[in-house]
């Protein structure tokens, strides 16, 4: 009974499983906070995820571990390997005037974004590495000079659990080099032209390994005797899919800080209106996908404004009725990547002395939060997506409320797996593809899903999509 071990290095935690690597049982897990903020000291995580390895009892058991982590974050390294400056993470939102000066180089327009959907699979965001490249060598001239090595946080991770030996063994795998800005999810190879067209010159990239390759091996003292076999790792995305296995016809929804809306699909996207982004899985096949910068914390908001928890904040938004009474929250409260507004911030319309309420409030946060994202299960459909079913996951999806009110605004039922860590779990199932071998990851069956169903109203997105432009910006 080989056990294996799977790590989500999130935006807001680490958080580690331990599995039986034939069966999937879980056995051990544990968990530990990241700081809050948009840009990172890596030692952070490193630290959290050290912490939350001794809760879980330690890795000196495990045959193999994978790291996924939250996506796109720039972390460059010196050519001793140090950090040169803090991470910028996926939802920093700094460098959105770097992407659209890379749109405008590449022709500007449908042009440009043309040119960026076929070359790299998607149309660059302020939260793609290459533009946080861009704005570094723009803003940071200095810094940008000692940079050797640029990777993400859980190629980093990975590097870490190795020993840190050297940037030559920098690894990654297909799923985060896909969000990169600078590899072909259509070739597989990196785009040495585009990595200088965002930073001027080349640097140190981690090599991309098939899926089930390993990365190497665990060192000493990490919670144990080192050793154990270390997986390619993966971004938090691709590894929900993993976690939930994924197949044709689901589409997953995931509510964490990211609101997130992907298939897995046997053909790349490339998207020039910007909407899906056109990863890579980590499976070997695709992974179109649609991102939001605001979801779980849209309801973490409410709550704080309310002065109530996140169960009270459900209970007020079920007792009030769908649609809110035409109360609509706009939820752009860190900007937004998806529609591409990143100085945006949020609204709420359609405020009256009947909608003047905390249940009117709590129900139009969560519906505004659901909307976003039911625009993006539009936008993966229009790119050739066939909807079976939505699966929902993350933080968020322990609400009640959105559990409840999904199927209205999504317009079909969800399925809700049992509470879980299903990114740290689909790291565990790559791990267990690396310990076990062979030429896809071992079946584990989730469990205990529930399917929500309930009458569709459309009048809430009619609504939404009228109010969704009438927001002002930061500046
Ligand atoms: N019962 C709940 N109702 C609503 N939101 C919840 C609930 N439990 C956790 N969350 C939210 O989930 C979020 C964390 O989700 P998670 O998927 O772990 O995020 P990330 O992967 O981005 O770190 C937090 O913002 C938290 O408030
Ligand atoms: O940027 C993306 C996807 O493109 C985000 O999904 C990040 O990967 C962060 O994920 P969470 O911490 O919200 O799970």
């Amino acid at each position: 009974m080989p056990l294996v071990a799977g790590v989500d290095s999130s935006t807001q935690s680490s958080k580690v499983v331990i599995r039986d690597a034939e069966t999937g049982a879980l056995l051990r897990q544990g968990r530990a906070p990241h700081p809050d903020g948009t840009e990172v000291d890596p030692e952070a995580w490193w630290q959290a995820l050290r912490s939350a390895v001794d809760q879980a009892g330690g890795l000196a058991d495990v045959a193999a571990i994978s790291v996924a982590g939250q996506q796109h974050g720039m972390v460059c390294l010196d050519e001793d390997g140090r950090v040169v400056r803090p991470a910028l993470l996926w939802n920093d939102t700094r460098s959105a005037d770097a992407a659209a000066d890379l749109v405008e180089e590449a022709g500007g327009g449908a042009v440009g974004r043309r040119f960026w959907a076929e070359a790299a699979g998607s149309v660059p965001v302020a939260s793609f590495t290459i533009t946080k490249l861009r704005w570094l060598a723009t803003h940071e001239p200095e810094l940008a000079a000692r940079v050797a090595a640029v990777c993400l946080p859980h190629d980093w991770l990975t590097w870490r659990l190795a020993g840190a030996p050297g940037l030559g063994a920098l690894r990654t795998d297909r799923g985060d080099a896909s969000g990169t800005g600078y590899w072909s999810p259509a070739t597989g190879d990196y785009r040495p032209d585009l990595l200088e067209r965002g930073f001027g010159r080349q640097l140190v990239v981690p090599e991309v390994l098939g899926p089930g390759e390993s990365a190497g091996k665990l060192a000493d003292g990490l919670g144990g005797p080192g050793g154990a076999l270390l997986g390619a790792g993966t971004g938090d995305n691709a590894a929900a899919a993993l976690g939930v296995g994924a197949g044709p016809g689901d589409v997953v929804v995931s509510i964490g800080t990211s609101g997130t809306v992907f298939s897995v699909a046997d053909v790349p996207a490339a998207d020039e209106s910007g909407a899906v982004a056109g990863f890579a899985d980590a499976s070997g096949r695709f992974l179109p996908l649609v991102c939001t910068l605001n979801a779980a914390r849209v309801l973490d908001a409410a709550a704080a404004m309310l002065g109530v928890n996140l169960d009270e904040l459900a209970e007020l938004a079920l007792s009030a009725p769908a649609g809110a009474d035409g109360l609509v929250m706009v939820p752009y409260l860190e900007g937004e990547r998806t529609p591409n507004r990143p100085l945006a911030t949020g609204a709420v319309h359609g405020l009256t002395l009947r909608t003047s309420t905390p249940a009117h409030l709590a129900r139009a946060a969560v519906e505004g939060m659901l909307c976003a994202l039911a625009d993006g299960l539009d936008a993966l459909t229009a790119q050739g997506a066939t909807v079976r079913r939505v699966i929902l996951v993350g933080g968020g999806a322990r609400s009640a409320a959105v559990r409840r009110i999904a199927p209205q605004v999504f317009g079909c039922p969800v399925v809700v797996p049992p509470a879980g860590e299903y990114v740290a779990d689909g790291a565990a199932r790559q791990a267990a593809w690396v310990a076990l071998g062979g030429p896809t990851p071992p079946t584990w069956a989730v469990e205990g899903t529930e399917e929500y169903a309930a009458e569709p109203v459309p009048a809430v997105r009619d609504r939404y999509a009228a109010a969704r432009g009438l927001v002002l910006d930061r500046r």
